[in-house]
């Protein structure tokens, strides 16, 4: 019913639901824990997201949660297409500061799980994109934290175009990873 396949950074895994069609449509189990746990995916996810962005060219992040507040993410696009990213924030790891990038679609109905430990953000491709995603945590704005989505130490490559960027205020102030918030995420 599900297809995984891990991205090359450690528990970051794009996964892809079954779309079951028939002459109405199709139906699709999007989450299943059972299935998950198959492939050795045990995360319990408390409480679910939504964001729309009007423009494309939106860019959310670089996020996460201070400890103990840390956060798992399965995030995947209804409407519309992003850039998503994810970013090993967890000091000590031989991948510090290792992103892996990945296009989520409505159309490709693709998934991607970002660990504990990992810094998340996307930048939406088309206007009128929706994210939903489930979060391992509840959200906590003491422990809420953001990283500048362009830190030169992470060196994203985001497709951006000639179009604006759409950023927050916290997004546009956002420190950059060797001065953000020393947290051991290993923990
Ligand atoms: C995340 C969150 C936010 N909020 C409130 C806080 C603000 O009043 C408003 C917008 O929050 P924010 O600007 O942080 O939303 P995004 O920029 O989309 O943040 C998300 O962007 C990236 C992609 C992520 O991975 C995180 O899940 C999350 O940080 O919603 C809540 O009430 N609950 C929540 O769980």
């Amino acid at each position: 019913m599900l297809e995984i396949k891990p991205l090359g950074l450690d528990g970051v895994m794009e996964i892809v639901p079954r779309r079951l069609t028939d002459e109405r449509g199709f139906f699709s189990e999007v989450y299943n824990a059972a299935r998950l746990s198959e492939h050795g995916i045990d995360v319990s996810f408390v409480q679910d997201n939504h964001s729309y962005s009007v423009a494309a060219g939106t860019l959310r992040g670089l996020h996460y949660q201070l400890p103990p507040r840390v956060q798992a993410k399965l995030v995947r696009v209804v409407r519309g297409r992003v850039f998503d990213v994810a970013v090993d924030i967890r000091k000590g790891s031989p991948t510090f500061a290792q992103w892996i990038g990945l296009e989520l679609s409505a159309e490709r109905w693709n998934q991607i799980l970002v660990p504990v430990g990992f810094a998340h953000g996307f930048l939406t491709l088309e206007p009128e994109t929706e994210v939903v995603y489930k979060v391992s945590e509840h959200y906590s704005a003491e422990h809420d934290r953001a990283i500048r989505f362009d830190d030169p130490q992470i060196g994203i490559q985001w497709p951006l175009d000639a179009g604006g960027l759409h950023l927050s205020a916290k997004d546009r102030n956002a420190p950059l990873l060797t001065d953000a918030t020393p947290f051991d995420l290993s923990v």
